[in-house]
Order: structure tokens, then C-alpha cells, then sequence
């Protein structure tokens, strides 16, 4: 990475000075609200301790959720009681991001203590990358550091407006891993090198697939853009989601992957349920014979078995977007195979990333996740890496 990180503070440049560090705590919740995985807290802590340690005081920023103003279901309290759990120290809270109890607050800080801010979305101006209100972020602190990988893609006033106000900005540990690990594998991968893309629409990984094409060799599609692949190729998908308008697209698309010589591979069955729900009845049928009343909500066994096989000699897997509707237990088995095809070839020495939430979650529901390589913390982050656009948190940064 050409981006100064905090590795190369030391405890004499930094000791006693306050550093405004953005992490992506925006964690899943359920209905009370209690945190139901603390990867992204876990993932922050490298970065925190080293500051601690080096006598820093340590004043961390956030965002939680999309809210629209002030809510106080989104209020960074549970992850300030989890962080100080993690970290084994208190973690002092405050009930805002700017302002004068948060600069009292900042005040009163010891060296190697640390503060959470309120979640920085309760202003408008934060995703407008307001320069008044990054300056009134920058206030509190003396230099920056953005760790916060998961937002990276975001051009926020705390993820990219304050770095016009404090110097130096660095990158911490958890985004220098993230671009390690996504970078090398697409600039410059050990090979074969094989991409699995799932999810639910084309649309919305139309970017992804044709970067993947320019670098793959293989490249392995599931989830519900399958079926626009078929549809386009003149089979009946039933009542299989599709994208009408993106036909001539996955045409063209499948047309592209024959002209570069990448091995391009749809499922070769699927399973049909009468109903999108948990309880639907499932059949597993081969994709030229999908019932007309019936939808495709996994991929089959026989996919399962060609996918392994194509995966098997491979070097680097990037698998981003799970293979079927894992969240209904009945459509899980082909995404659960998959995490356990790439936590087998892991063992053998390939190297298996994955990117994305849905993902991460199906690896992590099956309990492999620590059988990958790297498990990325960012989604929408980690695409916009593989189809190598530029992440405005980190451009901002300082070149090392
Ligand atoms: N055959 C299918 N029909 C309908 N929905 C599907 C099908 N297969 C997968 N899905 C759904 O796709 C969703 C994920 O799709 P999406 O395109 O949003 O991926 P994503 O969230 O971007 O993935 P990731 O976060 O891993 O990158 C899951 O909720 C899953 O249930
Ligand atoms: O969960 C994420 O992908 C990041 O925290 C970014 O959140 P956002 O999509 O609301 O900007």
C-alpha cells in the first residue's frame, strides 16, 4: 500500500497527542438492539491498542445504521459497553460528535484512554462531507487515522473531509489487511485465479463481473442472477427471479467470458420451491426442466459437485454473494458447500477471500469462518475494490 499507516507513528511522535481515529462499528443488532456480531469491533482493535499503547488518546468516530436525524435506537451506547469489554479498559461515551461536552470530554482525557463519539450520521452533514462540520470533527484531535475499511467507499466528512484538517492522516492496521489481502489478489494473484460471484440481482453486480472477466480464469455464477443468464439463453426459468432488462447484457456478458478464454460456469441444476418462504416444497431439478409455477431459490448438488471440481487446482478464490436464499434453511445446502469446498482448499494452501456481508454471514452461520484466508468487514467496500474503483477514504489519506 503506497498510504502512510500507523505503524509508522511512534510512541515520540504521537504519546499525549489526540487522535481522531474512524472506525466502522456499524454492527448488526437484533430486535433489542443487542450486538449480534462483534467482527467489526474485534477488527478495530489492532489499531486501537497500538494507539493506546503509544500514549495516545484515542477519540474514535463512527456511523450506525441510515438515520434521519437524531434516533435513539442508533446510538453507539451497546458497542461503547462491548468495545470496553473487548479492550479490557473503560471507554468513555459521549451523547454527541461535536460539540462543547464532547470537547470537555476530550479535555479530560488521560493518555492511552479512549472515547467514542456519538454515531457522526445524527448530522446531515456528515454524508454531505460538510467542510464546516468535518472541521468541527477535526477540532477535538491532532492527527487522523481511518480504519474504518467498511466505509471506505463512502466520501464522508469523517471519512474523507477531515484529513483537509488534520495531519498526519494514516491508514490503521484493519484497512492495510483489507487492501493486502483484495489487492494482491486481484493485481496480482497466485493463479488459476477463480471469482464466485451470488446474490440476488445482475444489476447490481454488473461491475464486479466484467472487472472479474479481465482477471479470472474461471469465473463461477450463482445465486438469483442466474436465472437472467438462462433466460437469456432461451430456457424457461418458471417464476425464477429475472431481469428483463439486463437479457441482453448477461448475452453479452457470458459472450465476453468465451472471447477471453475464462471458464465461465452457470449451475447445472437448481432447487425449485412453490413459494419464496422457509416452509416451501423443494425440488432439485436440472435447469432445462424448471416446473413453469416453480421458483429457483438454490443451486443443486450437481452444481455443487462441477463448482468443487472447477475450484480444485485453484490458487486465490475471491467468493463474493452467496450461492441461494441461505437464510431459508431448506435453500442453504449450496452456499454451505461452498464455504466448505474453500475451507478445504484454505487447508491445501489457496488462498479464499471473502468479500461482502451475505457472504461472510453464510461462512460465518456455518462456523468456517476462521478457515478463510481473509473475511472482508467491508461489503459494498470490498466490491467497489474488486471493480477497481477508487475508495475516497483512502485516496484521502497521506502517501507513505
Ligand atoms: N435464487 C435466489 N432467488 C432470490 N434471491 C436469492 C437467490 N439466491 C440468493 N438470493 C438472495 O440474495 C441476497 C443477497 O443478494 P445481494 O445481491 O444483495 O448480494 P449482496 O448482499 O451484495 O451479497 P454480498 O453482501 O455477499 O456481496 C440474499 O439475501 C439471498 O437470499
Ligand atoms: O455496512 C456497510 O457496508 C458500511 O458500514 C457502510 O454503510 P452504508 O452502506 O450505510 O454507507
Amino acid at each position: 500500500m503506497s498510504k502512510k499507516t500507523v505503524a509508522t507513528l511512534s510512541a515520540a511522535d504521537i504519546s499525549g497527542k489526540r487522535a481522531l481515529v474512524r472506525v466502522d462499528f456499524n454492527v448488526p443488532v437484533d430486535d433489542q438492539g443487542n450486538i449480534t456480531d462483534d467482527t467489526r469491533i474485534r477488527a478495530a482493535l489492532p489499531t486501537i491498542k497500538d494507539l493506546t499503547q503509544k500514549g495516545a488518546k484515542v477519540i474514535l468516530a463512527s456511523h450506525f445504521g441510515r438515520p434521519k436525524g437524531v434516533d435513539d435506537k442508533l446510538r453507539l451506547t451497546p458497542v461503547a459497553k462491548r468495545l470496553s469489554e473487548l479492550l479490557g479498559q473503560e471507554v468513555v461515551k459521549t451523547d454527541d460528535c461535536i460539540g462543547d461536552e464532547v470537547a470537555a470530554k476530550v479535555a479530560a482525557l488521560a493518555n492511552g484512554q479512549v472515547l467514542l463519539l456519538e454515531n457522526v450520521r445524527f448530522y446531515k452533514e456528515e454524508e454531505k462531507n460538510d467542510p464546516e462540520f468535518a472541521q468541527k470533527l477535526a477540532a477535538n484531535a491532532d492527527f487522523y487515522v481511518n480504519d474504518a475499511f467498511g466505509t471506505a467507499h463512502r466520501a464522508h466528512a469523517s471519512t474523507e473531509g477531515v484529513t483537509k484538517f488534520l495531519s498526519p492522516s494514516v491508514a490503521g492496521y484493519l484497512v492495510e489487511k483489507e487492501l493486502q489481502y483484495l489487492q494482491s489478489a486481484i493485481e496480482a494473484p497466485k493463479r488459476p485465479l477463480a471469482a464466485i460471484v451470488g446474490g440476488s440481482k445482475v444489476s447490481s453486480k454488473i461491475g464486479v463481473i466484467e472487472t472479474l472477466l479481465e482477471k479470472c480464469d474461471k469465473l463461477i455464477i450463482g445465486g438469483g442472477m442466474i436465472f437472467t443468464f438462462y433466460k437469456a439463453r432461451g430456457l424457461n426459468v418458471g417464476k425464477s427471479l429475472v431481469e428483463e432488462d439486463k437479457l441482453e447484457l448477461a448475452k453479452s456478458l457470458e459472450a465476453k467470458a468465451k472471447e477471453k478464454g475464462v471458464t465461465f460456469l452457470l449451475p447445472t441444476d437448481i432447487v425449485a420451491a412453490d413459494k419464496f418462504a422457509p416452509d416451501a416444497d423443494a425440488v432439485t431439478v436440472s435447469i432445462d426442466n424448471i416446473p413453469d409455477g416453480r421458483m429457483g431459490l438454490d443451486i443443486g448438488p450437481d452444481s455443487v459437485k462441477v463448482f468443487q471440481d472447477a475450484l480444485a487446482d485453484c490458487k486465490t478464490v475471491i467468493w463474493n454473494g452467496p450461492m441461494g436464499v441461505f437464510e431459508f434453511d431448506k435453500f442453504a445446502a449450496g452456499t454451505e458447500a461452498i464455504a466448505h469446498t474453500l475451507a478445504d482448499i484454505s487447508k491445501t494452501g489457496t488462498t479464499t477471500i471473502i468479500g461482502g456481508g451475505d457472504s461472510v454471514a453464510a461462512v460465518e452461520k456455518v462456523g468456517l469462518a476462521d478457515q478463510m484466508s481473509h473475511i472482508s468487514t467491508g461489503g459494498g467496500a470490498s466490491l467497489e475494490l474488486l471493480e477497481g474503483k477508487v475508495l475516497p477514504g483512502i485516496a484521502a489519506l497521506d502517501e507513505a
